[in-house]
């Protein structure tokens, strides 16, 4: 099933997800049986206190680790039922990623790190949907740079791109604003907006930071390793009243 009751595509979601690391005395329950589905063409920001298990969703969402329970999906595909080779393609082709780290590779110029993707799928891709990318990230006078002749901004502007290139189902981001200062950060929330906007991708967002929440449609919270809360059309003051709820009163 890829619908919503609403009748909106889904373009990812877990269902019971249950993720324990660990074993016996030592084991953490990060997350604790939570359903959600992310729409497709939408932007949409997880929150949540820290070790609230925002960061094990987005992976086992995303098919970089696994649940011990429970169910993820991507489209209409079912991880836990994919073989590591099938995972692996399926991370390939489907799914776009961008983390704190900007992991571009620096022996690469920007052209290079943004096609990159593609040309490990051995796959061109598709020109006119690159030339778009590159005018969205604002990086046509730097193609030819490498990563260390950038700006931190510039770099996460290259992996946005990256991450776009192969027009996936969804893009999963990881702070993708934590190493940016805050004005290079809206730039970066402002890109990823417009991608889902302009070209009706759909990115799925941890952060911590709730101006950077309020560039999303919507913003799931996380507590403890439930989902709490939805909260459509987000302002940056809603969402920080929303965060303090979550405060234990001293
Ligand atoms: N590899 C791991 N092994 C053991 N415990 C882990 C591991 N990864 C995460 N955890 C634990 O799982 C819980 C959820 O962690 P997670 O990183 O998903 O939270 P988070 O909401 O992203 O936190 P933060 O905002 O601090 O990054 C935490 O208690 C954390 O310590």
């Amino acid at each position: 099933m890829t619908t919503t009751t609403t009748g909106t595509r889904t373009a990812a979601r877990v269902v019971d997800a249950v993720k324990v690391y660990g074993a016996g005395d030592t084991a953490v329950r990060a997350l604790d049986g939570v359903s959600v589905t992310f729409p497709a063409a939408r932007f949409t920001a997880v929150m949540g206190p820290s070790g609230s298990g925002k960061s094990t969703l987005l992976h086992c969402a995303a098919g970089l680790d696994t649940l011990t329970r429970g169910a993820a999906w991507i489209g209409d595909t079912e991880l836990g039922g994919l073989d590591d080779r099938r995972l692996t393609l399926l991370r390939r082709d489907r799914v776009g990623f961008v983390f704190q780290a900007y992991n571009l590779v620096p022996t690469l110029t920007v052209a290079e790190n943004i096609t990159l993707p593609l040309h490990l799928a051995g796959d061109g891709g598709d020109p006119e949907w690159i030339d778009t990318l590159i005018d969205v990230v604002g990086l046509r006078d730097r193609l030819r740079h490498r990563p260390a002749e950038l700006s931190g901004g510039q770099r996460q502007r290259v992996a946005v791109a990256r991450a776009f290139a192969g027009r996936p189902d969804v893009v999963f981001a990881d702070e993708p604003t934590g190493n940016l200062d805050s004005r290079s950060g809206e730039e970066v929330l402002g890109l990823l907006g417009n991608a889902v906007r302009q070209t009706g991708r759909t990115v799925v967002m941890v952060t911590h930071d709730p101006v950077a929440a309020a560039h999303a449609d919507e913003v799931v919270f996380l507590a403890d390793g439930r989902l709490v809360d939805r909260m459509e059309v987000p302002t940056a003051d809603a969402v920080l009243d929303r965060m303090k709820a979550f405060e234990v009163p001293s």
